[in-house]
């Protein structure tokens, strides 16, 4: 296909703002123009060439336009040309804070705010399922440009360590790739999206750990690195057999802010990370100007990381789409004027998209070995019906050469009428038999005549003596020697080895045997036979009477001694099963794939589980899989009918809101003239079609309830369906692949074969496994079936959120869940008591107290230490326990997530002042049974409670102390004015 040019597209969207300002900037009403206009400062005098106004025109203006509507003016035909195996492009340009990440990523709390991003790799996987004949695997990357370093951001899932090491490395093509860079294949949606949320959370961590974040700036961050996500999707034919594979991507890509440095107010490091992006902004506005000028002939790609990269999206083979996003109040002025002018340079570079076809070479293999087997199969057919079964088309064996040699020479001989054709290759065979004599006999011929020759000029200098000496080192020369080694039938590059038979023989068969040729005797042998001599004097043995011999050795087959045997039950063995392959493939393709999976039939590994179920769909689990199609477009089709029907109701909804607030406003208008004017004629037509759209109201939300009851309806009998085919696919699998495959392959084929299933199965629930939930999963589950009923698209975004909150959670999480856990339970088993044992250790010295005083025994020093102290302990804990809940609350309690047990960025309160001999004793509580309500609640309250206490102890031993001491002074200063201090006793006796 020849690659047609066209231009980038630029598409500008606002962010919404309160502050909009309308004075200064004005849409057409084509939706594709904008206007600027700016008064002139009259600050600046008399002499004043600021520039009023700006006109600008783009591909489409999105003014406050909602996520949906930004991914079908600007995603949706892009990602379905990347699967017609185009390549695309979307970037994300503007200043900080317009909108980039809201517009890829968007807003990950609310799936109605999900950007670019995750809304093309759902539109991806919608699309696949539309195309089933064709076979799909979509591969992910996430890669990040920061200060001209690349990260990966995909690196913690691959086995390998975070790369460092990611180059840009230019194909011949031209396009660019990043070598070492992680490509995760996903097989469904959630996966992908997975790796989406997986990619987000990394490049926070980085951002941390490279302290990113530094530069702020209008009260956001600015986010100070580039970001490109891949999908990549490689496709197939599934119907034929094709070698045809279409290879396309489509990069996202989410560009740093583009302020103006001074904008930025940056210091020090942030100044640095400012200039690079500004510097690789700049690189990428140089190589947009070069690219809109048509005579420039170097476009400066290689200068920053970034443009390299993007090298194909920039002017290359590539759907390119630029959303600028502008920031439309008066204070970002500047800012979206240089927006709007990087955007309409980018409009001037023009790219060439074109389908990337490639081809499979182990699939063009494969694809010429199944035709000649084909033929094989053809042809065996035709032999056997044209009574030609002896026929063989397999390579000559050395014995079936040797008969072959044998009927050439008979034919020479005249002993034979004919030689029978039965085949191609025994035609060519039979040639090369006649090639080889024919040399042979010519290079004899010449050896005769020059023997001849020397034998006649030798007779003329000394005949006699010397003719039969030279005769006799000639024959010593040339006898025939079994075990010699001189050439005869070893290979030469020709294909056959040639050599000389005993020079005896030759000469008196040379005269018998003339011109004729005839009595060559063909000794056929292989290397191994040639080890083994005896094979190949088979034939001299046969023809001892022939006039020359020759050994042929045909190079085209040479297995080593030894070798034969296991070659030839190899190649039988291949045969047999090559031959049983056919017959069941056929069998297969006749019985619809009712028979075992075709690699484990041929003796290979066993396909994936999701390859598997669709083999199964398409044989047995066909009709199930038929109704389960068909009530999946029942679905589809009451779904649409659903929201159609709230969109109508929703419509009818706001226009009577319209009417209603218009009425209100003019009543409020004609306030106080009640009795000059009854109603007017626009007041009675709003309040008529009010009472009209009730009417349609009523009607609309009524059939939307039936549509909903309707959808619910449908939904369950089509997950039915599928944990039907599901089942019924299990049973298959299992009785092929045995119980145990089924159990080993359950993990990663379970959420291909899910996939197969149409994509959106939801996990299915089990019964009692509600109570084996705790609180934060039941929760999660609420949600899901929420989720499911409201839009059950959303649930592989949920499901992939989920999955990357549990995959980040800390690496210590469970032990400080657990301390959490431990300190709840132990407030609550062990709190009480403590406070019980406080209580009774005051009602102990009050009743010391009584016991001295009657008794008159001296116990009230210490007896006032304690209570002293224990008083302290209990104000102090009101004091300080309220100040310590107040700040724990203020600082942790946001942050707190019960739903995800993520805790707290600060320190773990509850984990440091555990002491060892509460985690003991609440390990013994851990038996005491907790309702999810209060394990909640105490885990929320227990850290501070822990705290408190830990520094009301502190607190009240300091103060027991200070007062110990404090008295025992005051005894002492007593004693030591009076003698010791009075006891009752005492004091009874004076
Ligand atoms: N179209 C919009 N609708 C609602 N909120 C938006 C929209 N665009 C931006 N916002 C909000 O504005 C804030 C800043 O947006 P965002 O982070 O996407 O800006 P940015 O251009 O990516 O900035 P940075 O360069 O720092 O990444 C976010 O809180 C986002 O939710």
């Amino acid at each position: 296909m020849s690659a047609k040019s066209k231009h980038v597209r630029v598409v500008i969207r606002t962010r919404p703002t309160s502050a909009f300002a309308q004075d200064v900037i004005s849409f057409g009403v084509d939706k594709k123009s904008l206007h600027i206009h700016i008064p002139k400062n009259a600050e600046w005098g008399f002499i004043n060439n600021q520039q009023e106004n700006w006109d600008f025109k783009f591909d489409n203006i999105l003014h406050n336009a909602s996520q949906e509507v930004v991914y079908d003016e600007c995603g949706s035909s892009i990602v379905r040309s990347l699967l017609d195996g185009y390549n695309g492009t979307v970037m994300a340009y503007g200043q900080t804070g317009a909108g980039k990440t809201f517009t890829m990523t968007g807003a990950t709390e609310n799936y109605k705010h999900r950007g670019l991003i995750p809304r093309a790799i759902s539109h991806v996987f919608h699309e696949i399922a539309e195309r089933p004949t064709l076979a799909f695997t979509v591969r992910i990357s996430y890669l990040e440009v920061y200060n001209e370093q690349m990260v990966d951001l995909l690196a913690t899932l691959s086995d390998g360590e975070r790369s460092d090491a990611l180059t840009v490395v230019e194909e011949k093509t031209g396009s660019t790739y990043v070598k070492g860079l992680t490509v995760q294949i996903a097989n469904n949606e959630e996966e992908a999206l997975n790796l989406l949320f997986e990619g987000e959370t990394n490049r926070s961590i980085s951002e941390h750990q490279l302290n990113k974040n530094s530069t702020r700036y209008g009260g956001f961050r600015v986010d100070t690195s580039h970001c490109i996500f891949t999908i990549y999707v490689e496709s197939r034919s599934r119907v034929e057999s094709s070698e045809k594979v279409m290879i396309s991507k489509l990069n996202l890509v989410d560009l740093a802010g583009s302020e103006r440095l001074s904008k930025t107010e940056t210091k020090g490091k942030s100044l640095k990370e400012a200039m690079y992006i500004n510097r690789s902004l700049t690189y990428l506005e140089q190589v947009i100007i070069a690219l809109s000028d048509k005579k420039r002939e170097h476009i400066p790609f290689r200068q920053s990381k970034m443009t390299h990269v993007l090298r194909d999206a920039l002017g290359g083979n590539c759907n390119t789409l630029m959303i600028a996003n502008i920031w439309g109040e008066q204070e970002h002025i500047e800012e979206t004027i240089s927006t709007l002018r990087f955007a309409t340079r980018m409009m001037c570079v023009s790219t060439s998209p074109e389908i990337n076809v490639q081809y499979d070479p182990i699939a063009l293999i494969k694809k010429y070995e199944k035709e000649i087997k084909e033929l094989k199969q053809e042809l065996s057919m035709h032999d056997t019906l044209s009574n030609r079964s002896h026929v063989q088309y397999e390579p000559y064996t050395e014995a079936q050469k040797h008969e072959l040699a044998k009927s050439v020479r008979g034919f020479i001989d005249n002993e034979a009428e004919e030689i029978e054709i039965v085949s191609l290759r025994q035609i060519r065979e039979v040639l090369t038999i006649f090639r080889l004599m024919y040399k042979n006999l010519e290079s004899e011929m010449e050896d005769a005549m020059q023997r001849a020759q020397k034998a006649s000029n030798t007779n003329r200098e000394s005949p006699g003596e010397h003719h039969s000496e030279s005769l006799g080192a000639t024959r010593k020369q040339t006898a025939y020697d079994p075990d010699r080694e001189d050439g005869v039938g070893d290979v030469e590059s020709a294909g056959f080895g040639v050599g000389l038979a005993p020079l005896g023989v030759r000469a008196q068969q040379l005269q018998q045997s003339g011109m004729r040729g005839g009595g060559a005797a063909m000794r056929m042998g292989t290397q191994q036979a040639k080890g083994n001599r005896k094979m190949g004097r088979i034939s001299a043995a046969d023809h001892d009477d022939d006039d020359f011999a020759h050994e042929v050795s045909p190079s085209h087959q040479l297995p080593r001694a030894g070798d034969m045997t296991p070659l030839r039950e190899s190649e039988l063995t291949f045969t047999i099963k090559y031959e049983s392959g056919i017959i069941i493939d056929t069998t297969q393709g006749m019985l619809g794939g009712l028979g075992a999976p075709k690699e484990r039939r041929h003796g290979g590994a066993p396909l994936s589980r999701a390859e598997e179920f669709e083999t199964f769909k398409r044989g047995k689990g066909a009709e199930m899989n038929r109704i389960l199609t068909d009530n999946k477009l029942v679905l589809k089709e009451k779904r649409r009918l659903a929201k159609e029907l709230a969109e109508t109701v929703n419509q009818i909804k706001i226009t009577m809101d319209d009417y209603k607030s218009r009425l209100e406003q003019n009543k409020r208008a004609n306030a106080g003239r009640e009795s000059e004017i009854i109603i007017s004629e626009e007041e009675y037509a709003m309040i008529s079609s009010i009472k009209r759209l009730k009417e349609q109201y009523r009607e609309k939300f009524d059939q939307l309830r039936a549509t909903r009851a309707d959808v619910e309806y449908c939904t369950k009998l089509t997950d039915q369906c599928r944990q039907k085919l599901m089942a019924e696919f299990e049973q298959w699998y299992e009785s092929i692949y045995g119980a145990q495959m089924t159990d080993a392959s359950n993990g990663g084929g379970g959420a291909g074969a899910g996939a197969g299933a149409g994509g959106d199965g939801m996990a299915m629930g089990v019964g009692g496994i509600d109570d084996a939930l705790d609180i934060g999963e039941k929760f999660d589950r609420l949600q899901m079936e929420r989720m499911s009923q409201e839009d059950p698209d959303s649930l592989p975004y949920y499901n992939a959120k989920k999955n990357t909150e549990r995959r980040n959670q800390k690496p210590n999480q469970p032990m400080y869940e657990f301390l959490g856990a431990v300190t709840a339970r132990s407030a609550l088993v062990e709190g009480v008591p403590n406070q019980v044992s406080t209580l009774s250790a005051c009602l102990g010295l009050l009743f010391m107290q009584g016991v001295a005083w009657y008794t008159g025994e001296d116990v009230e020093l210490y007896a006032l230490v304690l209570i002293k102290f224990s008083a302290a302990w209990l104000l102090s804990g009101f004091v300080f326990g309220g100040l310590v809940a107040a700040v724990s609350l203020m600082r942790f309690q946001p942050d707190w997530n019960p739903r995800t047990r993520a805790w707290p960025s600060g320190p773990r309160l509850p984990a440091v002042f555990l002491s060892l001999r509460e985690i003991v004793s609440a390990l013994a509580s851990l038996f005491v049974p907790l309702s999810d309500a209060s394990y909640n609640i105490i885990v929320y309250g227990v850290g501070i409670e822990r705290f408190a206490l830990s520094i009301l102890l502190l607190f009240g031993l300091l103060t027991a102390s200070y007062w110990y001491i404090d008295t025992k002074q005051m005894f002492t200063a007593a004693a030591g004015a009076g003698g010791a201090p009075l006891r009752k006793k005492d004091k009874k006796k004076q």
